[in-house]
């Protein structure tokens, strides 16, 4: 039998408790999910019909807070996704030092086959079944793939109507009138740009750069508008359906609008713009790559035909182990998913800390304070990292798993009861 994600993603945990003096309590606790909560979401469709949805809610671990994550709408999760996508969650919250556990939800659907009120009953239908494991001091939703601030606001609505009272904390990444943050839209993208800024000079890449993102949806399309900005050159994109490159780069604006109306496909024949298989975004010569989709885009049997000399993961789990493998080997930098797509989890905490507090930050003081969070977690990965001539993505496990075993030995050791 073929490893599952999460198999997979738990060679990560072992591979960083090598290099800690963990109590056994630690891996005992981490090597499975606390909760998963199973259900069919039964809509009534425009046609009069009615359709069941299969659907979950992860709760990985809650050992340094409140469970949070976000909830994925698409035709091919599964229970072993949602569960992988909590675990990467538990640990990414760790890196970050939020006071959060690790959390996921999904539901099997392929939104874009829905109308906008059966979208709008599926979403209500979600915290219908859902609500009495989530709450503000329990477990936060947020997006993910093919869920966004309308949907999360429906769900805010739909939860203070059970519990009888306006809770906009119990979610976030909702719209800003409903409670949302200024700077959560891009915060994801944002995260990672600052992260990648910041360590420029020792990844040898800057303006002029050239760039291949994979996925034109939120965190790709700002990954995108954020680098071409200050002048790294977007030779590449694809989306689910279709793929563009240019040596020269293509401008931005071409690329969002024509995204926006009538596909990226649209682009190819004008101004050196030509066709590219999406998958085929891998092996794209450029020098930085943002997968900014979904998991294992890159694999053992495509991994040596990455050109790029750094990649920066805003997509969760977008490389497999055994390519992880081969591309360190090959001197490729990882910027790791848990730390360089960790912008939305903490501008999600802001939002959830200001919804609490009632009193709302600028646009200006969300960015300083999540450049000042990337940066410093940025840098401490880094130094540990070359401390130890480990990879980035190790080292961000390490750092991440010292903070939840601190968190698990301070409830009490194997060696405490025993003495
Ligand atoms: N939104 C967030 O705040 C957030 C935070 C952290 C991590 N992420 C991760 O970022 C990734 C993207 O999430 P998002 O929020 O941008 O989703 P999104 O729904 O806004 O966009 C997803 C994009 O991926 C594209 N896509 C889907 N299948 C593809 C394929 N096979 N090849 C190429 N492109 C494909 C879609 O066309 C779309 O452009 C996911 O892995 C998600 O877990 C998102």
């Amino acid at each position: 039998m073929s490893a599952t994600l999460l198999d997979q993603a738990l060679t990560r945990l072992d591979d960083a408790a090598q290099h800690l003096k963990l109590d056994p309590d630690v891996l005992e606790k981490l090597k499975y999910p606390r909760e998963t909560t199973k259900t069919r979401l039964l809509i009534r469709m425009d046609d009069g019909s009615r359709k069941s949805f299969m659907a979950w809610r992860c709760r990985y671990d809650d050992t340094r807070g409140p469970t949070k994550g976000g909830i994925r709408f698409h035709p091919d999760a599964t229970v072993d996704e949602v569960e992988t996508l909590a675990f990467w969650m538990t640990f990414k919250c760790a890196v970050m030092n939020l006071p959060y556990g690790g959390g996921k939800g999904a539901v099997q659907v392929d939104p874009r086959k829905l109308s906008k009120a059966e979208l709008e009953r599926l979403s209500r239908a979600y915290m219908q079944a859902f609500s009495g494991i989530i709450g503000p001091d329990r477990d936060i939703p947020a997006p993910d793939v093919y869920t966004n601030a309308m949907i999360m606001g429906w769900m805010a609505d739909e939860y203070a109507s059970i519990v009888g009272r306006v809770s906009p904390a119990v979610i976030t990444g909702k719209p800003i009138a409903l409670g949302g943050s200024l700077g959560r839209d891009d915060a994801t993208a944002r995260g990672g740009f600052y992260l990648l800024r910041h360590l420029e000079n020792e990844l040898g890449v800057g303006p002029g750069s050239r760039v291949a993102i994979q996925g034109f949806g939120n965190a790709g399309s700002h990954m995108a508008r954020l680098l071409a900005e200050i002048g790294y050159r977007i030779v590449a994109v694809s989306d689910s359906r279709h793929g563009v490159h240019s040596a020269a780069g293509i401008p931005f604006d071409r690329l969002i609008e024509a995204k926006r109306d009538a596909g990226l496909a649209s682009l190819v024949g004008s101004d050196g713009v030509g066709a590219l298989v999406p998958g085929d975004i891998v092996g794209v010569d450029c020098d930085v790559l943002v997968p900014a989709a979904l998991e294992n885009l890159i694999h053992a049997d495509n991994a040596a035909s990455v050109k790029a000399k750094v990649i920066v993961e805003l997509a969760n789990g977008p490389i497999t182990p055994a390519a992880d493998d081969l591309l360190s080997a090959r001197g490729v930098t990882v910027l790791p998913d848990i730390l360089a797509n960790a912008g939305g989890v903490t501008v999600s905490y802001f939002e959830w800390v200001q919804n609490r507090q009632g009193y709302y930050w600028t646009v200006a003081e969300i960015h300083e304070r999540l450049k000042a969070s990337m940066e410093a977690e940025g840098r401490a990965i880094l130094e540990r990292a070359s401390e130890r001539k480990i990879t980035m993505r190790s080292a961000a496990y390490v750092h991440a798993l010292g903070r939840l075993a601190e968190a698990i030995e301070a409830h009490g050791t194997q060696q405490f009861f025993t003495s």
